[in-house]
């Protein structure tokens, strides 16, 4: 797999995930977060939204990030002068290219889009901006279409163009086959966005890669439209840890990202969430436990703090002896073959009548009320 651009959308399609606003703070922080740990390009916002958006995407713009900033756009002229105002120098310039895009945003008049589009793209060019152009809905659009769409934008002097899952309908099978059309058909480098309605957010987005696109956009926790886009930190891990690629992201520093993003969105992230959920290196199973306990590859797929965790064993319904006694030890308590047992009986009843795994402190309070001869030594 060649090495991909990431052009992280948080601060853009992560923030239209109903119910989300980040505050200028927050934008600010979020994006120099993924500046320092590596992420090489940040799709900031809409400075089309008006004055308060345009002041975050101003504060972004000042930081002096090492991160190249792109502003959102639909091809409309007055979009694109407020990016300039932004003090953006590159501008995204979004067009539908579905027949039910084209039918609901320019009455089926798919001349009068491409017109629109031309028109946007000669503007920005000639105030000097790199400009990358948008196929929303591409993967729903008659094939042809799209392919004109992206040869008229590269013509027209597009450095990019961008692939849109719009409504994550797609798998990775169909998406690596309409990817690698775009791919071999333009000069300039393909970017793929994909939508999680399905799932299937960053299996595409893998398979957008494979197909040849240079650059993909994520958002933090898969934050997005709808059910999100491809989360950052699943595609980061599964490139370097799958295709063995490493694109040069500060790993470690996922969680941290994860959490902040979370908080500034309000959002509660699922603790089966891949990556940054916190189940993620936690073990109750017995033969899990077990397993980890002699060597930890048998049940993950990497080392937890290669993303920002540590390992943690839990004590519960689902759990065997040698978990307990592992736990047990590191107290500096050591109990027989049959006093292990009985904890762990201990341990299941309570656990099920807790409906939850147990504390460490509620394990040792166990051993201390069955008071084992053994304990404590
Ligand atoms: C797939 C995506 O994620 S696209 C990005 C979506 N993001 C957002 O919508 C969030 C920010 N949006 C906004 O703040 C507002 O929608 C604005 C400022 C962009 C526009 O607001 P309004 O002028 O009030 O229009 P409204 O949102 O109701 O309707 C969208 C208008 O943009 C037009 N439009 C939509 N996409 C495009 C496009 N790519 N190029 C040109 N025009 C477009 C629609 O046809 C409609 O035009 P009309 O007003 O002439 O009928
Ligand atoms: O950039 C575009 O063209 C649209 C991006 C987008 O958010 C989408 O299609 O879901």
């Amino acid at each position: 797999m060649n090495k991909v651009l990431i052009n992280d959308t948080t601060l853009r399609d992560g923030e239209q995930a109903a119910g989300v606003v980040f505050t200028l703070e927050e934008k600010v922080a979020i994006a120099k977060f993924l500046d320092t740990i590596g992420v090489p390009e940040l799709e900031v916002g809409i400075p089309a939204m008006g004055e308060e958006e345009m002041r975050a995407i101003c504060a972004i713009s000042n930081l002096g990030l090492k991160a190249n900033l792109l502003a959102w756009n639909r091809a409309v002229i007055s979009d694109i002068k407020a990016s300039v105002a932004c003090g953006m120098e590159r501008v995204h310039i979004a067009i539908p290219v579905s027949g039910i895009q084209i039918a609901a945003k320019f009455h089926g008049q798919w001349r009068v889009s491409l017109q629109r589009l031309k028109d946007c793209i000669s503007f920005a060019v000639d105030q000097g901006l790199w400009v990358a152009v948008g196929g929303e809905d591409s993967s729903r659009a008659d094939e042809n279409f799209l392919l004109d769409v992206a040869l008229y934008a590269q013509e027209w002097g597009a450095s990019r163009f961008r692939f849109c899952d719009t409504v994550g309908v797609l798998d990775p099978f169909t998406t690596y086959g309409k990817v690698k059309l775009l791919v071999s058909a333009l000069t300039i480098p393909v970017e793929v966005h994909t939508h999680n309605d399905f799932g299937m957010a960053t299996a595409n987005a893998l398979a957008g890669i494979k197909a040849g696109a240079a650059s993909v956009n994520t958002t933090v926790i898969g934050l997005g439209e709808r059910a999100g886009n491809a989360a950052l930190e699943e595609v980061v891990m599964a490139i370097k840890r799958i295709y063995g690629v490493d694109m040069g992201i500060d790993t470690p520093r996922l969680l941290e990202l994860s959490q902040l993003v979370a908080a500034a969105s309000g959002a509660n992230v699922p603790p089966w969430k891949a990556i940054v959920g916190e189940n993620t290196f936690a073990h109750e199973s017995g033969i899990h436990a077990h397993g980890v306990l002699q060597n930890p590859d048998t049940y993950e797929p990497f080392a937890p703090e290669e993303v920002g965790w540590e390992r943690r064993l839990v004590v519960g319904k689902h759990s065997g002896r040698h978990s307990v006694s592992n736990l047990l030890e590191q107290h500096g308590i050591f109990l027989n073959p049959e006093e292990t047992q009985s904890v762990l009986d201990a341990v299941r009843q309570q656990s099920v009548k807790k409906k939850r795994s147990l504390t460490t402190e509620e394990l040792l309070n166990l051993v201390k009320e069955q008071r084992y001869s053994h304990a404590a030594r």
